[in-house]
């Protein structure tokens, strides 16, 4: 009997948290598919994992107290060795987008600090052009109407991302607007574009940061996506 999951998002993080090893500071993603590579790293923590890490959001942070991973304040924190996150498109370079769950910030911080970034996947995010799923944007509340009209002007359509009726908040306390750029034909400018208006904190494409992208397809393989 094949007890292997045909999840393809679980087994593409449980490939990625075979890159873990005894003594490592690991960063821990948010989302679907990340979860499933917090699970992982807790049931081989209660097998005698050793590691330390840190988290990318509040929900992330939750499941690994849960599963008694041991958290470490930032300020103990020199570099993370890797950190596994998912993704909501990435493309033949290996670019990304990011934010479908609202916590690009904390992930780009950690990202940014680790040694290597493995986003795990499955085969539904693999684009050859980023844009179709919308990019997040996360703005500061202030003014947020007039920063939606500076992204207007970039080429997209910017929404509000709402919950409930209501403006979704981030663990930082922003705004996230989900901008429909339809295709993003250069990531790197329309990043740098993004990021110059003011009111902007961050945007969800992450460029050049991936090390490593684990994609599971729904046939049960998993495999890892060659840099075009
Ligand atoms: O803000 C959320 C993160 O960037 C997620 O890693 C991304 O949205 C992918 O999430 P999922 O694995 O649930 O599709």
């Amino acid at each position: 009997m094949n007890l292997k999951s045909s999840n393809p998002k679980q087994i593409a993080a449980e490939q990625a948290v075979e890159y873990i090893q005894d003594g490592m500071t690991v960063g821990l993603g948010t989302g679907s598919t990340a979860y499933w590579a917090i699970q992982q790293i807790g049931k081989k923590v209660l097998n005698g994992l050793q590691i330390k890490a840190v988290a990318t959001s509040i929900q992330s942070e939750n499941l690994a107290k849960e599963l008694g991973i041991p958290l470490i304040p930032f300020s103990e924190v020199e570099e993370i060795d890797v950190t596994i996150d998912g993704a909501d498109e990435v493309d033949g370079a290996w670019n990304l987008v990011k934010g479908g769950g609202g916590a690009l910030l904390r992930e780009k911080i950690i990202a940014s600090s680790s040694k290597q970034l493995i986003i795990v996947v499955d085969e539904s995010k693999v684009v050859t052009h980023l844009g179709k799923f919308h990019l997040p944007v996360e703005v500061v509340k202030f003014g947020f109407e007039l920063t939606r009209n500076k992204l207007s002007a970039l080429g997209c359509e910017p929404k509000l991302r709402m919950v409930d009726q209501q403006p979704f908040t981030t663990d930082n306390g922003n705004y996230i607007l989900d901008c429909d750029f339809k295709q993003i034909n250069s990531p790197s400018e329309c990043h740098d574009a993004i990021n110059n208006i003011p009111g902007v904190v961050d945007n969800g494409l992450f460029i050049g940061m991936a090390a490593r992208v684990i994609v599971g397809y729904q046939d049960g393989s998993v495999k890892e996506l060659k840099l075009v």
